[in-house]
């Protein structure tokens, strides 16, 4: 059950406000504005009180109810116009969301009051924002320094580490034992979610550091992989993964909040009556001792100039993290600089998150249209008002298929605001309508086939068109697939090949291909006597390629390439594979029960059946190479089972892989507990974290990984 939100305006921690009835007018303030015409002071004000008050609206539904009515991105463009206009009018309005941390609280909750306060932090949007902040810590480093010459403050030096976008935590550990675990809230009173972060297997109950009272922060995270296994069944997906732990850990059941298997890191201290730390080193030491869970990416810098090198490099691993961050946070290491920096109104002086660019964003749901896939599988593709998202101009986004369309309530969302959401290069998605409960046009889906007319079956949560032999668009991606580099590898054929073979030959199917006859291919316009040769002679040597190249040509739902080289390895025959059944299937690694049974529906259907026998009669040969030599057993690689990930600049993959399992080495995909050993080349992500987390021995030098195959 979900808590009902107080409806009172939202206030600020009165703690950290001077007075609510007069302008707080800062120290140095350069009284005079530059707005455009007309009265400058008038419009100024205008404009701040308008902006105070859409914050205000923003960060409640934000803060206290999880639920945002735009983008951080959106939000983030008024704060900064706010935080300009403040500083040129030299004033802030009472309410103003500079002045205050978080927002209202939740009742049903029990409130905590923090014994010491939890900030927000200041942050840069750029390099020169990050420099003028690093020019002001040395300033007021100097000033100190001045009035102090008896006891100076050390040179400043630099912690870098990820700025998780979950839910803050507050921890409060008394003689060892969790005795209360709150929100932030307004940063002077959180909510009291004990029972609720109790359900995070990552908070530690008990604590060897017995010494009276601490509290320790982090933040409570849902993990990427958790949120899309959760939304693949979730009658209601969840947005994004940051609502999800905050809707989850401010909710008054705490079965919710265990059913989203949450996660947490930790990095602060915030309050203890015993231990002291002279540095942020033997704090974060402090935690791993005390088992706090604690994020490995954490570095130490002399000098500013290495910080922004690994903000570079964070900013690449970005999509290879299995959770959400929206920059970095840097801070200074010495806590007696921290000290003598002290806090704004808002936040440390000594800290400042360095923000990435954002990855989602809200648009308005324009149209959709229907496309049709190798499969047959209808996909809906939605045309939205173009919106800039990390640095390109947003047009199109899916919408995956009409069941997700369902779950997330767009049925009828055409002409509304809705949030869209980028992650690597793929086409951003939509994640579901900004006010749920406002309706727009509806989305209708088509009954027939778009592109043949074919009637369309509904199969589970997608169309399809099953006019298999006569939908062009379907029999042109199925062999252009076919013919694809890492499937027959057909030199010089193109999608447009693939179309001209089905205009203007009436080519159906990839068996067609080798019944093509020169006199065929001259027919056809812009065709020459070397073209057309050089395509025959493609299409024939495409008939020697082997088994596994072969599996991947035909095209079996939900199977990739990795799959069908488990197939031609292990079964080495394509009669055995067509025959195999699901439990036979399912007993082979990486195969699990969706694909197994997409292959045996596959080779079950006649359809396909006559045609891979049409092309064996017509000369494929599709075989497995000769059986490898006996493997090696006394390499230093035999026996382990190894991961690959990263970039390696000497090996491909695809050769790296073989040379392991020559000498014995099974090569696995992902990293558990069986994993012996990982060989990490540049740019290596969450599997690198992963196998550090898990303590497993890595390979980071590819030279030492090339010695050890060669045998030295
Ligand atoms: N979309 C909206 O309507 C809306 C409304 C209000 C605020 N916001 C967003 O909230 C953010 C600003 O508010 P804020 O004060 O909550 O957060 P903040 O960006 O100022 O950061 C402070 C928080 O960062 C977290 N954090 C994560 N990793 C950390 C680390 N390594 N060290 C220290 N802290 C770490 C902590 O929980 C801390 O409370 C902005 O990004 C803004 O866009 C959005
Ligand atoms: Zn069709």
């Amino acid at each position: 059950m979900k808590v009902e939100p107080e409806t009172e305006e939202p206030t600020g921690p009165r703690e950290f406000r001077k007075s609510k009835d007069s302008l707080i007018t800062p120290a140095a303030s350069p009284v005079s504005i530059h707005i455009k015409e007309g009265c400058p002071r008038m419009d100024a004000m205008q404009r701040m009180e308008q902006l105070v008050e859409q914050l205000n609206q923003y960060s409640y539904h934000y803060y206290t109810l999880d639920q945002p009515l735009v983008s951080d991105k959106e939000y983030d463009v008024l704060y900064d116009e706010l935080v300009a206009l403040e500083a040129a009018a030299g004033v802030q309005l009472p309410d103003s969301p500079t002045l205050r941390v978080g927002g209202e609280l939740l009742q049903g909750f029990k409130p905590h009051r923090h014994l010491a306060p939890l900030w927000s932090l200041d942050k840069a949007q750029n390099e020169e924002q990050l420099i003028n902040w690093n020019n002001r810590v040395q300033r007021l480093i100097t000033d100190y320094n001045s009035k102090n010459s008896d006891n100076p403050l050390p040179e400043p030096t630099y912690v870098v580490e990820l700025k998780f976008d979950g839910l803050t935590l507050n921890l409060t550990y008394t003689d060892g034992k969790l005795v209360q675990a709150s929100t932030r809230g307004n940063g002077a009173v959180g909510e009291g979610i004990l029972a609720q972060v109790k359900t995070i297997k990552s908070v530690p109950l008990t604590i060897p550091y017995s010494d009276g009272t601490i509290e320790v922060q982090g933040e409570g995270i849902m993990n990427l992989s958790v949120l899309a296994k959760y939304n693949e069944i979730a009658a209601e997906p969840l947005k994004n993964a940051r609502n999800a732990a905050a809707g989850a850990l401010r909710n008054l059941n705490p079965r919710t909040t265990a059913e989203r298997k949450l996660s947490a890191f930790f990095y602060n201290v915030g309050y203890s009556d015993g231990v002291q730390f002279g540095n942020h080193q033997e704090m974060m030491a402090f935690l791993k001792e005390n088992r706090f869970k604690v994020n490995p990416y954490v570095t130490y810098h002399d000098s500013f100039d290495k910080v922004m090198e690994v903000l570079h490099s964070i900013v690449e691993q970005r999509a290879s993290l299995d959770y959400l961050i929206d920059g970095a946070v840097i801070k200074i290491t010495d806590m007696r600089i921290r000290e003598a920096l002290g806090y704004t109104d808002k936040f440390p002086r000594w800290a400042v998150a360095f923000k990435f660019e954002a990855e989602e964003t809200t648009t308005i749901l324009e149209s959709v249209s229907w496309n049709v896939g190798r499969t047959g599988k209808i996909t809906p593709l939605a045309k939205v008002e173009s919106v800039e998202l990390a640095g390109v101009t947003v047009q199109n986004c899916t919408l995956n298929n009409v069941g997700d369309i369902e779950r997330k309530n767009l049925k009828f969302a055409l002409g509304t605001r809705v949030f869209i959401r980028r992650s690597n290069d793929v086409i951003p998605e939509i994640l579901g309508k900004v006010t749920e409960e406002q309706d727009g046009g509806e989305i209708l889906y088509p009954e027939n086939c778009p592109a043949c007319g074919f009637p369309l079956e509904q199969r589970g949560a997608h169309l399809f068109c099953n006019n298999r032999l006569d939908c062009k668009p379907q029999i042109v991606s199925r062999i252009t697939h076919f013919a694809s580099r890492d499937a027959m590898d057909i030199e010089t054929f193109s999608e447009k090949t693939a179309e001209q073979l089905h205009d203007e030959l009436n080519v159906r199917e990839p068996a067609e291909l080798y019944t093509l006859s020169f006199e065929d291919l001259i027919k056809l316009d812009r065709f020459g006597e070397k073209k057309a040769n050089n395509l025959l002679q493609a299409i024939q040597q495409s008939k020697g390629r082997d088994l596994a190249s072969f599996l991947f040509a035909l095209g079996i739902p939900n199977t990739g390439k990795s799959t069908t080289k488990v197939l031609a390895d292990h079964f080495c025959d394509l009669s055995a594979i067509m025959s195999a059944t699901v439990e036979e299937l399912t007993s082979l690694p990486d195969i699990g029960g969706i694909v197994a049974e997409s292959i045996v529906s596959f080779f079950a259907d006649p359809f396909m059946q006559a045609g891979i026998q049409k092309m064996l009669s017509l000369g494929v040969e599709a075989k497995a190479p000769e059986a490898a030599a006996a493997p090696v057993t006394d390499s230093f690689f035999s026996g382990k089972t190894v991961v690959l990930t990263g970039t390696l600049h000497q090996l491909g993959r695809d050769e790296a892989t073989e040379r392991l399992e020559a000498l014995g080495a099974k090569v696995t995909g992902s990293v558990s507990k069986k994993t012996d050993l990982v060989i990490a080349g540049e740019k290596a992500g969450s599997k690198l974290t992963k196998a550090k987390e898990l303590g497993i021995p890595v390979i980071e030098d590819e030279d030492e990984f090339i010695g050890l195959l060669d045998g030295k």
